[in-house]
């Protein structure tokens, strides 16, 4: 399996109020097709990692591989294309856009990549929306759906340029148990009918057991799974 993601020997320092070395030396591959889980108490830099490994932060050590690709110490315009072509992101709250409809939402990554012609990215939109059984939903304005409707929404948008992994920090946190069974259920069908590569950081440690495989922090480091 090749790698989608590596990320070879990360270190992360806050530097205010005080120094505070929060990643130490951080390494590992994702292979295509993995449905990973990152665990660890509260503080451990679960977040941290994530930001860095979504190439959202970019002010660390190390190295970072996208696609075999070296992109730390790339440009941030560089980094915001690649971003938006081959990593999805769905985050514990939606941010969602209120004020639009569903399947604007979903298409607006889309339009700006602006790769495909507004046919086209429509066309993309409904079919992400009917594959989340959400294509109902799709001219409501996202103000007027349910919680679980919107993280499907924020998922149909994340998945919008067909990325290469899908990233969530705590996707399921804000979420009763019906909705994280769909959430999780979702996932595991990206990972097996569209071949996805999902990293995912959660506290839900019935979540992260069923996935392929967790990777575990303690106090800057992975303990366990690597
Ligand atoms: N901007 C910042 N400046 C200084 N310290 C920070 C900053 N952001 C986070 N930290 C600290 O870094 C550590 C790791 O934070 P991080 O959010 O990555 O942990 P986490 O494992 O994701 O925690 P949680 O499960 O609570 O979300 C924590 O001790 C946090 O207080």
């Amino acid at each position: 399996m090749s790698a989608v993601l590596e990320a070879r020997n990360i270190d992360k320092f806050f530097r205010k109020p005080v120094e505070y070395h929060v990643l130490k030396d951080i390494s590992f591959v994702l292979p295509e097709g993995q449905f990973t889980s990152i665990i660890g108490k509260s503080g451990s830099g679960k977040s941290t990692l994530l930001y860095i490994l979504s190439t959202m932060d970019t002010d660390y050590e190390g190295s970072l591989y996208l696609k075999g690709d070296l992109i730390t110490g790339s440009s941030y315009k560089h980094l915001a294309s690649l971003r938006n072509e081959y990593i999805g992101f769905v985050f514990q709250f939606h941010y969602l856009l209120l004020e639009f409809t569903v399947l604007d939402n979903v298409m607006l990554p889309a339009l700006k990549l602006g790769v495909k012609s507004v046919e086209e990215i429509r066309y993309d939109a409904m079919e992400k929306l009917r594959m989340l059984h959400i294509d109902k939903l799709a001219l409501k304005r996202a103000s007027r759906i349910s919680g679980g409707e919107k993280q499907r929404v924020a998922i149909a948008r994340a998945l919008i340029n067909n990325p290469a992994i899908l990233m969530g920090d705590e996707p399921t946190g804000n979420l009763d148990s019906y909705n994280s069974e769909n959430v999780f259920q979702i996932f595991k069908q990206l990972r097996e009918e569209e071949g996805l590569s999902l990293l995912v950081v959660t506290h839900d440690q019935d979540f992260a057991h069923r996935t392929d495989r967790i990777l575990e922090m303690e106090d800057g480091r992975i303990i366990n799974g690597n």
